[in-house]
């Protein structure tokens, strides 16, 4: 059965509805540009009522050492970093925390996917998310989705999951067409940026489930 993160979590209801419908993963976004920027002080107290069964994702995009140093701290356990880190920095964030540490790979056309075969032995995984328009203010979170049909045929070079424009209602499509078995939601269970709906997080998750 297919998994999902919740992501940009910042309120302890949107947290425990993610908890209480089976989210594999939640995701915390330290990005001062996101709406759903938070910081390690406040993600520690949310990560203390996540149960171990369910990862603590934090988002980075270019992060340096010291805020990842706070995230790790705060309980972060998976590194997303979702900016223009290369191979080597990656590879560098991985022996430096020793946690499993995500690659987002910008996708529009099928030459895009090409990048993801530069981070193998870098990262543990691969997050395919749609390449956002030229200017755009955030690299993700956007939610814009492309055109899932790329993936098929495509040779996975490491584990991957799929992000970018997910909500309820396209997830069972998502999932048929690219056999993803991680699927990542943010704008696609709020009500506005930032702003989570706990109806909405119960609809995406029961939605996985019947994936
Ligand atoms: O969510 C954000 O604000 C964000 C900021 C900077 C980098 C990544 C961000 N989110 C990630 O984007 C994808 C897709 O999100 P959406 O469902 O299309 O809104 C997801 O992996 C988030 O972790």
């Amino acid at each position: 059965m297919p998994t999902a993160k919740i992501c940009g979590l910042t309120t302890e209801a949107s947290l425990d509805a993610a908890i209480a419908h089976g989210a594999s993963h939640v995701g915390f976004v330290f990005f001062p540009r996101s709406p759903r920027d938070i910081d390690p002080d406040r993600a520690a107290a949310l990560i203390a009522r996540t149960p171990p069964r369910v990862a603590k994702v934090g988002v980075f995009v270019d992060p340096d050492d010291a805020l990842l140093t706070r995230a790790v701290a705060a309980g972060v356990d998976t590194i997303q970093l979702h900016g223009s880190e290369t191979p080597e920095r990656v590879a560098a964030v991985r022996a430096r925390y020793a946690l499993p540490v995500w690659r987002a790979v910008a996708v529009r056309t099928r030459e895009d996917l090409g990048a993801a075969a530069k981070y193998r032995g870098a990262a543990d995984l691969i997050l395919y998310d749609a390449k956002p328009p030229r200017g755009a203010d955030l690299p993700g979170g956007l939610g814009l989705r492309f055109d899932w049909r790329l993936l098929q045929g495509h040779v996975h070079p490491l584990p991957w999951a799929l992000s970018g424009g997910l909500d309820a209602a396209s997830v069972g499509e998502a999932v048929q067409v690219t056999g993803a078995t991680l699927l990542d939601v943010s704008s696609g269970v709020e009500l506005s940026p930032g702003v989570k709906d706990v109806d909405k997080i119960a609809a995406f998750l029961q939605s996985v489930a019947r994936s």
